[in-house]
C-alpha cells in the first residue's frame, strides 16, 4: 500500500452528509486534509458522490425526490456546489482540481475510453486532482452506471491505478448489514469474491445511499480482475484514509486476483453491456472458458437480440447463465443463419465471410465473478 503511486478514492454520499442528508462542512474539511496528505506524493483521482444530496440541501427540499427529472436538477445544482467544496480545500494547498462528469457511453465506446483516458493521464501528469462523478444531469437509465462504486472501478482500470479506496459511513463489509444486526462482524480480508459473500453484501441502508455494499462489493471484485487492491472504510472516521495508504490493517481489503485481466477484457467484461445473447452448447463453452478458444458458429445453439457486427453479446450455457462476454464478428441476423453450421458453410448461407468465427478469442472475455 505503502508504495502506491496512483490511487483512486471513492467518497460516498454517506461520507459527505449527516443523518439527515445535510452537507458536513467540518467533516469534509477533516476528509480534505486526508485527501490532500494522499495528493502529496502520490496521484490522486476523486470519484466523489454527493451532486443530488447538495442540491437537495441547496433547493431547499424535504427529501431526495424520487423521480429521474427531480434528481436531474438536484444533482446540476448540487454538482457546482459540490465543486466549490473541493475548489476551495484544495485551493488552501495551492493544488488544483479538475470536474469530470461520465456517462456510461464514455466507456461503451472504445474510441471515447481512450479519450477520458489520456485526458486524465494528462492531468495526473500536471499534478491535477480529476474530481470525477456521473452526469446525471444528462444520464438517462440506459447510459447509467447508476453508482459511483461501478463508476470507481472502471476509471480505478482506466487510469491502471495500484489502489482503490472506497470510503462510505461503515468500516467496511461485515457479515450482515451492522445497521440492522448488532453482531454483524468486519470481514479483514476478502481473497475472492464468490456469490456466498456478494449474498451478504445488502442494499444501501439510508436514505441518501445509492448502491449499498453490495455494488461495493462488486467494484472491488472488478479492480481485484484487474490486479488493482481495494479496501472499503469508513470516510466518516477522520484519519482512515491515511492508514490504509500506510498500510495499516483498517476496513476491508479485497486482494488483487493473481490472473489479471488485460486492459482488453477488462474493457469487454465490466465497460460493456450486452445488446443480445448467445446460447452455445456445452462443448463450446467448454472450449471458451477451458482452453481459451474462440467461438465457432457450429457451436450457437440460438440468438437472442438485435445487434450489429462488433456488438457487445453475452454468451450463455443451455442453462441460461452467462460465462463470458464478447465482440459479435457479425450481425445478430447473419449469427441466426449460420448458428450450428461449419465455418466452411458461412460463405454459402451468407453470401460473403468475414471471419471464421462468430466471436474471435481476442474480443471475448470469460466472466470470472460477475461483469
Ligand atoms: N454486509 C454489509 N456490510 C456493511 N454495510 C452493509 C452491508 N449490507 C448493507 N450495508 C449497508 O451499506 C451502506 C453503505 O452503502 P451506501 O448507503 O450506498 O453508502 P455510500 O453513500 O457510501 O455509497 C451501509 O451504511 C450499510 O447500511
Ligand atoms: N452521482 C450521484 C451519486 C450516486 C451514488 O452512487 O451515490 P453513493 O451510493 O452515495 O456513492 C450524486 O452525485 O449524487
Amino acid at each position: 500500500m505503502r508504495a502506491a503511486r496512483r490511487v483512486v478514492v471513492k467518497i460516498g454520499t454517506n461520507a459527505l452528509t449527516n443523518a439527515t442528508g445535510r452537507f458536513n462542512r467540518a467533516h469534509f474539511e477533516a476528509l480534505s486534509e486526508d485527501l490532500l496528505w494522499a495528493a502529496k506524493d502520490r496521484e490522486l483521482v476523486v470519484v466523489s458522490s454527493g451532486a443530488i444530496a447538495l442540491g437537495v440541501e441547496r433547493l431547499g427540499l424535504p427529501a431526495r425526490p424520487k423521480d429521474i427529472p427531480g434528481k436531474q436538477a438536484c444533482a446540476a445544482v448540487g454538482q457546482s456546489r459540490l465543486m466549490q467544496a473541493y475548489e476551495e480545500a484544495f485551493g488552501r494547498a495551492e493544488k488544483r482540481v479538475a470536474q469530470i462528469l461520465l456517462t456510461h457511453e464514455d466507456v461503451q465506446d472504445r474510441r471515447r475510453y481512450l479519450n477520458v483516458k489520456h485526458a486524465l493521464d494528462r492531468l495526473l501528469e500536471a499534478g491535477v486532482v480529476p474530481v470525477i462523478n456521473e452526469n446525471d444531469t444528462v444520464s438517462v437509465d440506459e447510459l447509467k452506471f447508476g453508482d459511483n462504486d461501478t463508476l470507481a472501478s472502471l476509471v480505478a482500470g482506466v487510469v491502471e491505478a495500484e489502489v482503490l479506496v472506497v470510503l462510505s459511513d461503515v468500516e467496511g463489509l461485515y457479515t450482515a448489514d451492522p445497521r440492522k444486526d448488532a453482531g454483524a462482524r468486519l470481514l479483514a480480508q476478502v481473497d475472492a469474491v464468490t456469490p456466498e459473500l456478494l449474498a451478504l453484501a445488502g442494499g444501501s441502508g439510508s436514505a441518501v445511499g445509492t448502491g449499498g455494499m453490495s455494488t461495493k462489493v462488486r467494484a472491488a471484485a472488478r479492480a481485484s480482475e484487474r490486479g488493482i487492491r481495494c479496501v472499503i472504510t469508513s470516510g466518516a472516521v477522520p484519519g482512515r484514509l491515511r492508514a490504509v495508504l500506510a498500510g495499516e490493517p483498517v476496513g476491508t481489503l479485497f486482494e488483487a486476483a493473481s490472473s489479471r485481466r488485460s486492459a482488453r477484457t477488462a474493457w469487454i467484461a465490466h465497460a460493456l453491456r450486452p445488446k443480445g445473447r448467445l446460447v452455445v452448447d456445452a462443448g463450446a463453452r467448454d472450449a471458451i472458458v477451458g482452453s481459451k478458444r474462440s467461438l465457432l458458429p457450429s457451436g450457437i445453439r440460438q440468438v437472442e437480440g438485435d445487434f450489429g457486427r462488433g456488438d457487445p453479446v453475452d454468451l450463455v450455457d443451455e442453462q441460461g447463465t452467462p460465462f463470458a462476454r464478447g465482440l459479435s464478428a457479425y450481425e445478430g441476423s447473419e449469427l441466426r443463419r449460420i448458428a450450428g453450421h461449419k465455418s466452411t458453410e458461412i460463405e454459402s448461407l451468407l453470401g460473403y465471410r468475414y471471419l471464421d468465427e462468430a466471436v474471435h478469442r481476442d474480443d471475448l472475455a470469460v466472466l470470472q465473478t460477475l461483469a
